[in-house]
């Protein structure tokens, strides 16, 4: 396994996963060689943080009415090639709070190989004043049980 800056322990920080979403390759996906873009996993990296994010009701109505969140950053690992019509799951967990952001972890699998992993930064934002605001214990505490 190469190096990789945001994971210290592999075989400790994959267990740590729960929430995922299915995803089957697209052709449009996919390049001259073949095989999925560097871009594409950008794309299954959104669907899977809007999903996560909703399992836990931070893209509810209520909460998007004064409160929205914003990316930060976003940051990817290419471990395997993917192909036209592969399986996968796209794995994201909470991996740390912050003040006012937290940093989302991603674990892209085909059956049991792990192929692209990812981390990104969520900022959480005041939408009136379009400024970052402080997560409240509540909530920082139903990022971390998750
Ligand atoms: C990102 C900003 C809002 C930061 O604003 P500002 O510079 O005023 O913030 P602070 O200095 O006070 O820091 C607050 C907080 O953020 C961390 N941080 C700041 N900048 C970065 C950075 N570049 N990279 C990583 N982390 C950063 C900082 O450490 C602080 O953390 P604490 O926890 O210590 O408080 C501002 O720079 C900004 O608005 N940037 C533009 C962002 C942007 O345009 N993003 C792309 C569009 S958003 C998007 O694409 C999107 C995609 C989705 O899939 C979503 C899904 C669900 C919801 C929303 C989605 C979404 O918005």
């Amino acid at each position: 396994m190469p190096r990789i800056p945001y994971i210290e322990d592999f075989s400790a920080w994959e267990k740590d996963f729960s929430f995922y979403i299915p995803i089957s390759v697209r052709f449009s996906e996919t390049d001259m060689y073949g095989h999925v873009n560097n871009v594409s996993p950008f794309i299954y990296f959104e669907e899977a943080r809007i999903a996560y994010l909703n399992s836990i009701g931070f893209l509810s109505k209520d909460m998007r009415q004064k409160d929205g969140i914003i990316v930060a950053d976003l940051q990817c690992n290419y471990l395997k090639e993917l192909y036209f019509g592969d399986d996968i799951r796209v794995y994201v967990k909470t991996a740390s709070v912050g003040n006012t952001s937290f940093d989302i972890h991603y674990k892209v699998m085909r059956e049991e190989e792990a192929i692209l992993t990812a981390r990104g930064r969520l900022v959480y934002i005041d939408t009136e004043k379009k400024a970052p605001k402080k997560l409240s214990d509540a909530l920082k505490q139903k990022l971390l049980e998750t």
